[in-house]
């Protein structure tokens, strides 16, 4: 069956464009809190879930190691729009490590950041891999595989020592079995797997509240999703989704999107994780739906869900900045 229509795009008065897709959300016992569609579908988290990736680069201890605050977790767990800040960190991560961007797998491709592209074609350049919105997580790959004393070249293909911790990492967080016949390339190289999208819900309803891990990884997991809500910016980067939708309400909001219009989530004084997917992969689309769901989420305060509301009504603008339509949820999220 279609999955209903989550997100409608109107110009005046008329519904341009719709957009369908699935929501779920669950609290850490595997209770489901609130399903939209069908959530059993099996869906690539993409970039959604480094913070469960970059659960590696603590539990080693290589984070510790190379001194690792708020700053360095949250770029292992970002997708970066390739400004200064997040380039000028990964090098740093890497050269605690002893190394540079030559050892980074992920390719190139300008940067997300329109001022950063901008910037950088001005100044005659072209990106590197620091540009890469990935390069924060694969310098923590890095840094847990000359920590943990693995060769680190090769370190993106499946049958790397590095991507098997990320994998067990993965199922045991998820409790779904991450196997070859779900597996598809990343953009940045890195195996992805489809699994049913309400399994990242419920593994970001354990990565918030650490219920069902072992203290060890609670641990890790606590302090991961703590470093994204303190540094937004370092997990994003100007104007992005991510970074107004943590900023609604700091340290209470834990948000990662991935490409192809999915969201993960968590809310820790409520103890659950969300996981959604707009089934066209439009990231606007997948923007109004998670801040939709975070404001129904955390009605309970008005501040908070009157500034995720706004956010779940962005306007569509004419060339001279007029609004002349906007985008908005429909009834199936209210
Ligand atoms: N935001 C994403 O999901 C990016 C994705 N990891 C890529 O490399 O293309």
């Amino acid at each position: 069956m279609a999955n209903p229509v989550l997100v409608e795009v109107t110009r005046g008065e008329v519904v341009e464009s719709r957009h369908r897709g699935a929501v779920s959300v669950f609290d850490a016992d595997g209770k489901p809190v609130w399903e939209i569609g069908d959530t059993d579908r099996p869906v690539f988290p993409r970039s959604a879930v480094k913070a469960i990736q970059a659960l590696p680069l603590v539990e080693s201890g290589a984070a510790d190691a190379y001194g690792f605050g708020d700053r360095e977790l949250a770029l292992a767990c970002a997708s970066h729009s390739g400004e200064p800040a997040h380039v000028e960190l990964a090098i740093a991560m890497l050269a605690k490590a002893g190394l540079d961007r030559k050892a980074l797998e992920c390719g190139a491709h300008w940067p997300s950041g329109h001022g950063a592209t901008i910037a950088l074609a001005r100044a005659g350049n072209i990106p590197n891999a620091l540009h890469n919105n990935c390069s924060g997580k694969h310098s923590g790959f890095l840094c847990t595989c000359v920590h943990a004393g693995i060769a680190h070249a090769g370190y993106v293909k499946a049958g790397h020592a590095l991507q098997e911790m990320v994998r067990d990492a993965m199922q045991a967080v998820t409790g779904a079995a991450h196997d070859v016949d779900h597996c598809g390339i990343d953009g940045c190289s890195i195996p992805t797997y489809a699994v049913p999208l309400k399994s990242f819900a419920l593994g970001f309803a354990r990565m918030a509240t650490g219920r069902g891990f072992a203290p060890e990884r609670a641990k890790a997991a606590k302090r991961l999703l703590a470093a994204c809500m303190a540094e937004p910016f370092l997990v994003a980067g100007t104007g992005k989704a991510d970074v107004a939708l943590m900023q609604a309400a700091p340290g209470r909001i834990f948000v990662k999107t991935g490409a192809e219009g999915v969201y993960c989530a968590a809310l820790p004084e409520l103890g659950l994780g969300i996981a959604l997917k707009c089934d066209d992969g439009a990231g606007r689309a997948a923007e109004v739906m998670i801040a939709a769901v975070l404001a129904k989420l955390l009605n309970g305060d008005e501040a908070v869900a009157a500034k995720l509301t706004e956010l779940a009504h962005p306007p569509v603008e004419s060339r001279v900045g007029a609004k002349v339509g906007l985008l908005r949820p429909t009834a199936a999220l209210n």
